[in-house]
């Protein structure tokens, strides 16, 4: 459904990132992980248009979006989710998720009725008329993904959604993110949370300083030399393999 081919993207001297490709093939769920500053955030931005990348291109559904605008890349079915969510503060909840719904519903009140069944589906139903500015952290996390979901996405783009939720938390989104799947949308996600990317994702690719470094399904993942140094510096892999043994 979504290929990236050799995207790179400098910001003057810094190279964001390098030479990255990932394919994510439809109807999966797919991860992205990778340390602080490994470019995750930027490869999401290249994907869903908001940047260009210097070099390289990205394919949604085998055509050549690299030069779409967002808003194009929205029509044809990606959405993202924000690291830092910023609702709109004046508006109530029903209404925030109203704005996602305006892509493909013009008149207010269909606009409305689309809001109102993402908002029950990702567990919003009894926050729907409160000022979008009470939410918890946790229901502004399910108001961003609601905000998302209300374009009707075939991709969906979930930058962090997990970060700053407590684990019960956690448990309780993790249903909502597979009946999503389960409803035919394809997801890419950035998680830091690895023990659901365990559980959530088929396929994960590793980003490490710009660069895709490993690929494969989790567990082989969060096995990888290459990844443990990644995350942990130069000589880790070598001194827990060490370890194990003398424990
Ligand atoms: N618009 C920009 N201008 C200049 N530098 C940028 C810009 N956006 C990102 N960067 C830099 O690119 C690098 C990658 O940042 P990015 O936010 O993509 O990483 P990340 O993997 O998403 O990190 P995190 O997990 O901390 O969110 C960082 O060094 C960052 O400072």
């Amino acid at each position: 459904m979504l290929e990236v081919q050799n995207a790179t993207k400098r910001f003057g001297g810094l190279v964001a990132v390098n030479q990255a490709s990932l394919k994510v093939e439809a109807g999966s769920i797919t991860g992205l992980i990778g340390p602080n500053g490994a470019g995750k955030t930027t490869l999401f931005t290249l994907i869903s248009g908001f940047e260009k990348p210097s070099e390289g291109g990205v394919l949604f559904e085998g055509e050549d979006i690299s030069s779409d605008e967002p808003h194009v890349r929205a029509r044809r079915g990606i959405a993202r989710t924000f690291q830092i969510v910023q609702p709109f503060a004046g508006l109530s909840v029903l209404e925030n998720i109203a704005v996602g719904a305006h892509l493909r519903h013009a008149k207010r009140s269909d606009a409305l009725a689309r809001a109102e069944r993402v908002g029950q589906r990702v567990g919003l139903g009894p926050e729907l008329d409160k000022s979008a500015s009470s939410l918890t952290v946790a229901g502004r996390k399910r108001l961003e993904l609601a905000r998302a979901l209300a374009t009707e996405p075939k991709l969906l783009l979930l930058d962090e959604v997990l970060a700053g939720l407590n684990p019960s938390e956690i448990r309780d989104i993790i249903p909502v993110i597979l009946a999503i799947r389960e409803e035919g949308v394809t997801i890419l996600m950035i998680e830091h949370v690895m023990q659901a990317v365990m559980n959530l994702c088929e396929q994960v690719y590793v980003l490490a300083q710009g660069r895709i470094i490993a690929e494969g399904p989790p567990a082989d993942v969060c096995d990888d030399p290459k990844v443990i140094e990644a995350y942990l510096g130069a000589g880790a892999a070598e001194r827990l393999k060490r370890e194990k043994v003398h424990a």
